[in-house]
């Protein structure tokens, strides 16, 4: 696998609602997230998102694990979520201080869904729905709203 370049805030690519995967089995698909996870885990993120490596395409990548600021955060096999849908986020909200590696040193504060049901296929094909809470619940907003080219605002 590569390290690719993370587009920074102010890249159009990052502002555009990025396409449907039509076909996982695709190789070159398979090498995306391959890259994906590389460049996540080189740049020391805990999530990632295709349009951050100028693929405009809706493949994200989840990957909690505990850090300084988040030391109950739950470590997790890094996932990749092709096509998520939300399809539910819970009235109940929580506050936390979310980085992101297209704006460099910066935290913003961001309300986030506590829970939230999500629909995706996997990197084998599989159809899958999951409810995720806490932390692995608002990296995949996060992460849900970078296909939808939106950005943390500093
Ligand atoms: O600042 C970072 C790295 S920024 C990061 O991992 C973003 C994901 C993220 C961090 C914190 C909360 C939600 C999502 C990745 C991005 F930008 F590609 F989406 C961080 C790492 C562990 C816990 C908290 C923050
Ligand atoms: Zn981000």
């Amino acid at each position: 696998p590569h390290i690719l370049p993370i587009a920074k805030r102010g890249e159009p690519i990052l502002q555009q609602r990025a396409h449907t995967v039509s076909n996982v089995h695709d190789p070159a698909i398979q090498q995306l997230i391959d890259n994906m996870l590389a460049t996540m885990l080189a740049a020391n993120g805990v999530g990632i998102a295709a349009p951050q490596v100028f693929s405009p395409l809706r493949i994200i990548i989840v990957a909690s694990r505990p850090n300084q600021r988040y030391p109950d955060a739950p470590l997790m096999e890094p996932l990749a979520l092709v096509n998520p849908e939300i399809l539910w986020r819970s009235a109940e909200t929580s506050l936390y201080d979310e980085g992101c590696l297209s704006v460099p040193d910066t935290r913003v504060p961001m309300e986030r869904a506590e829970q939230l049901q999500v629909r995706y296929l996997t990197r084998d094909g599989q159809a899958v729905e999951t409810r995720y809470h806490g932390f692995i619940a608002r990296i995949i907003q996060h992460e849900y709203d970078h296909i939808e080219g939106i950005l943390i605002q500093p």
